[in-house]
């Protein structure tokens, strides 16, 4: 038998289905693309459905899966991403929510950065909306990995970036999007937002330049 909390189901059913409209206003969940999953205790967590629309959802496309991404207690399709959400749970008990969006601004950083594996984000005061982060004075490197439709490959280089032990908010992934997480929806939304402002001033600047 399923041992997660009902209420507590429903509560992160409710904060994710919020976080989608507020993501889907921003045009940043195109054509139910995205995904999104918060952690419901020490084994579970909340995902969407695959494939619903994530500017639209009810508690209806929220489901249960393990930490391996197995479904608990539903044949519902979990997210084809599943994995990526479920492998930064099981290595993190501080992460409290995953976030997937597949805004314009994301999606064309990461095919011009892709050659370079990183975008530097440096000097910015917006950097201290990253949670831990108390100055601009200070650079990240958002990954960018290679897309692919085989996850346990991009678990494995998320994996190998994150035990290099450097503070870690995000990725990009090639021609796909953003993952970003944080220990609660709230937070993880606003990870969502300042890598989506500080890239966006990347690809204004390097317009600019040339
Ligand atoms: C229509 S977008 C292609 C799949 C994807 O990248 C995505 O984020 C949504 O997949 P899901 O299975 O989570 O609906
Ligand atoms: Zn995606």
């Amino acid at each position: 038998m399923p041992s997660f909390d009902q209420a507590a189901l429903e509560a992160a059913a409710d904060a994710i289905a919020a976080a989608g409209r507020w993501l889907a206003q921003r045009d940043w969940t195109p054509a139910t693309s995205s995904n999104f999953s918060a952690r419901l205790d020490d084994a579970h967590a909340a995902i969407t459905v695959s494939g619903r629309d994530k500017g639209a959802l009810g508690r209806g496309d929220i489901m249960v899966v393990d930490f391996d991404g197995l479904a608990v207690g539903t044949d519902r399709k979990s997210s084809a991403e599943t994995l990526l959400h479920t492998h930064l749970y099981r290595r993190d008990p501080g992460i409290g929510c995953v976030l997937h969006t597949h805004s314009r601004v994301q999606t064309i950083a990461s095919r011009l950065y892709a050659a370079d594996g990183h975008v530097r984000l440096e000097g910015y005061e917006l950097l201290k909306a990253l949670a831990g982060n108390a100055t601009h004075e200070m650079a990240v490197d958002l990954p960018v990995f290679p897309n692919t439709q085989h996850m346990p490959d991009l678990v494995t280089q998320v994996d190998a970036w994150l035990d290099t032990g450097v503070p870690a908010w995000g990725y990009l992934i090639d021609g796909h999007g953003l993952y970003a997480w944080g220990r609660d929806v709230g937070e993880t939304l606003r990870h969502i937002e300042a890598f989506e402002f500080l890239l966006d001033c990347e690809l204004q600047l390097r317009r600019l330049r040339t």
